[in-house]
């Protein structure tokens, strides 16, 4: 096939946007934040610079998060948000367009997920691909899902956790739960709130998860933290100490969802599959398997081994544009393919 541009994968995710270049790796991480101004709705900043904004701007600018708990919350945003990217890792090779392959959140609807190809195309790619995030996940990991043996991968992501169990290049069975970091993060800030009267933003509530939440924090030492806010009983700026005893009260009943999810998809898994799980054991992809000891606690509940995936955060930008190199192979027009299912074309003219 004649090539006239890059290939390029791109993982939209809730919390970040990873970019994916065919032969460079990845070459573009930021958060999926946009800055907007409100009158004009002019795009100010987009991705890190955007995110220092989150919380911190005047009347006229605000700082939005377009894909929030796994859908497109916001879609023109997006879509202005998908181009800036596209823009930035293809230039202006107008007659160079490149093949993109996206990963969308689980939730997204079929309605979306064309808007998303369409914004892409209008973004100057030549052609636009649609993936589950399971199988990019699992082809970012450098999983064999083509044999007939059982793979199961639970990808922790911003906004929600997909589990999937993958055989023979299709998904057999799959659950989604809008539970992710940002819930951990979320569920952190009304802790803090509730037991110690101090109002902290969504980022301190993540670098809290970040620095101490432990998922298994039983037989480990006990770490503290200062943090900063706003005393909710005076208004005054306060400091106060945590520790990851408390964060981990504070994330409990998040931790069980995806864990319950987990116990689920395992209990949908066709038995000769099971028995390739129990050799195999389960990969960890996604921000959220970088929280301490969550493979210990996903071990302990369901007595199977647990990996963590090389780069979890990359895995599943490096799975779009795997796939997009195997297209040849999983050809989705192709009525056979197994792969049909998980991975949709949408041919413009090029
Ligand atoms: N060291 C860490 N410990 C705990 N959580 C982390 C760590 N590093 C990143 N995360 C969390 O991982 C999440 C982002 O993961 P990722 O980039 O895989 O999500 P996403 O692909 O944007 O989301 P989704 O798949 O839901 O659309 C964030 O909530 C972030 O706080």
């Amino acid at each position: 096939m004649l090539h006239l541009g890059a290939d390029i994968g791109i993982d939209l995710g809730t919390a970040n946007i990873y970019v994916y270049v065919k032969g460079k790796g990845i070459v573009l991480k930021e958060p999926s934040v946009v800055a907007i101004d409100k009158s004009s709705g002019k795009v100010i900043a987009v991705g890190s610079k955007a995110r220092r904004m989150l919380g911190r701007t005047p009347g006229n600018i605000v700082a939005i998060r377009p894909l929030r708990d796994g859908v497109i919350a916001d879609y023109d945003v997006t879509e202005k948000m998908l181009r800036y990217f596209i823009g930035r890792v293809n230039g202006n090779k107008v007659l160079f367009k490149p093949r993109v392959m996206v990963c969308i959140p689980s939730g997204v609807t079929g309605v979306e997920e064309r808007a998303v190809r369409e914004a892409t195309i209008q973004a100057g790619a030549r052609q636009s691909f649609v993936i589950e995030e399971p199988l990019a996940a699992a082809l970012g990991a450098g999983l064999d899902i083509s044999q007939p043996g059982g793979t199961m991968v639970v990808d922790i992501g911003g906004g929600t956790t997909d589990v999937a169990v993958l055989s023979l290049g299709g998904i057999v069975a799959s659950r989604a739960v809008r539970v992710g970091g940002d819930k951990f993060d979320e569920a952190i800030v009304k802790y803090i709130r509730k037991e110690f009267n101090l109002a902290i933003g969504e980022r301190t509530g993540e670098e809290i998860k970040v620095e101490i939440a432990n998922a298994c924090p039983e037989d480990k030492p006990i770490v503290e933290m200062q943090v900063r806010g706003r005393n909710l009983l005076d208004g005054l700026p306060k400091e106060i100490t945590v520790n990851s005893w408390q964060i981990y009260h504070a994330i409990s009943e998040n931790l069980s969802l995806i864990v319950n999810t987990v116990k689920e998809v395992l209990e949908e898994t066709p038995p000769e599959l099971a028995s390739d799980i129990i050799d195999k054991g389960i990969v960890l992809t996604g921000g959220g398997a970088l929280l301490q000891d969550i493979d210990t606690l996903i071990a302990r509940e369901t007595g199977l081994n647990v990996i963590i995936a090389e780069d979890p955060l990359s895995c599943v930008a490096i799975g779009t544009g795997r796939a997009l190199s195997m297209l040849h192979v999983l050809n989705p027009q192709q009525k056979r393919s197994p792969l049909r299912k998980a991975v949709k074309a949408n041919h413009y003219a090029g």
